[in-house]
């Protein structure tokens, strides 16, 4: 096991009271194990495909499987073919408080889109009927564009533009927006990668403005009754609990909503309905997700001319 920096024990405290929950925590990124490779099938499951997996949890998406062994699904030749999308399953934890709304979903926006898992697991768990994928980063969205591509989600739409802009032209707009936060990315840790200076208190603090700025025009483009996913890989309540609570004080028409199936989840830093991933579970790397729903608010319909000269075309030539 690799020495802990003074900063992994300094955070396990804050997260743990329990001794034993800390010096798991903290093994669980010191000496990461393997995690069973999941994915989301995107297009039918070949019927006579023998791929043993794991016994599926409660609250897993029927879309989705582990897979059981030493399988490396990304390079068998399904995959090049688009049936699925390999994905960590700390993503398919996020997503899936999505099945706690019961409404069919007309317009889905993924403000943080690249490189497209959750926008696939959108389009295949809730079928909206416009799925606009914007990725800010315009280096970003080849790789977007390939995998939406890849998949068969050849109606989705691509932008490439700052949530502020999206949120100008684009307002009440959709009934679920995603908000898979840039953030100080300390679960890749329990994958076994490098991340220099994610305990440090500026990358914190950088991260955790960021992702207010981003909610505040994330909340601009949900209509009213609409809902509002936030979801983070990292473990800092900084960027998780404390930018839920400051974004119900900024905009008291959300509410935090509680998902029933993920409630042996519920995040024990906050009495909010937060839920947590921790990567001593053995399930994925660490995952924090919120679902909000606007109570009060206006509806738009989308601007189609915005959209018009915006959008990439899923066409070979941006590929
Ligand atoms: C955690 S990743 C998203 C992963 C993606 N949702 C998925 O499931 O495949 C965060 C994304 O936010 C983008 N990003 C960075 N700064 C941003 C900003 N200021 N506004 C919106 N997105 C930003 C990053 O380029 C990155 O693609």
């Amino acid at each position: 096991m690799s020495e802990p920096s003074k900063s992994l024990p300094k955070l396990a405290a804050r997260l743990f009271a329990e001794t034993g929950d800390r010096a798991a925590f903290i093994q669980s990124l010191t000496a990461p194990q393997p995690l069973a490779p999941s994915i989301l099938w995107t297009r039918p499951k070949p019927p006579d495909l023998d791929w043993p997996t794991l016994p599926s949890l409660s609250w897993q998406p029927s879309q989705v499987d582990r897979l059981a062994g030493d399988h490396r699904p990304g390079q068998h030749p399904l995959h090049e073919q688009g049936y699925y999308y390999c994905l960590d399953f700390s993503s398919v934890f996020a997503v899936s408080l999505l099945q706690a709304i019961a409404e069919p979903i007309e317009v889905a926006i993924d403000l943080c889109a690249a490189p497209g898992g959750k926008s696939l697991c959108t389009w295949v768990m809730q079928t909206p009927q416009r799925l606009l994928c914007n990725e800010v980063i315009r280096k970003r969205v080849k790789i977007l564009i390939a995998n939406l591509k890849r998949c068969g989600a050849m109606e989705a739409i691509v932008l490439n533009q700052d949530p502020a802009v999206l949120a100008e032209h684009l307002p009440y707009s959709a009934q679920l927006v995603l908000v898979d936060a840039p953030c100080s990315g300390q679960s890749l840790l329990a994958k076994g990668q490098e991340v220099p200076g994610c305990f440090h208190k500026v990358t914190i603090n950088r991260n955790a403005n960021r992702q207010k700025r981003i909610l505040a025009n994330a909340a601009q483009l949900v209509q009213a009754n609409g809902y509002l996913l936030y979801s983070t890989c990292t473990y800092a309540p900084q960027e998780n609990e404390q930018v839920c609570q400051w974004f119900l004080k900024r905009f008291p028409d959300f509410q935090a909503v509680p998902v029933k199936a993920m409630a042996a989840f519920q995040s024990h830093l906050t009495p909010s309905p937060c839920y947590r991933l921790w990567p001593q579970s053995g399930l994925g790397a660490g995952a924090f997700a919120m679902l909000l729903q606007r109570q009060q608010g206006s509806r738009q319909p989308l601007n189609e001319d915005f959209l018009a000269q915006s959008q990439f075309k899923l066409h070979p030539k941006n590929l």
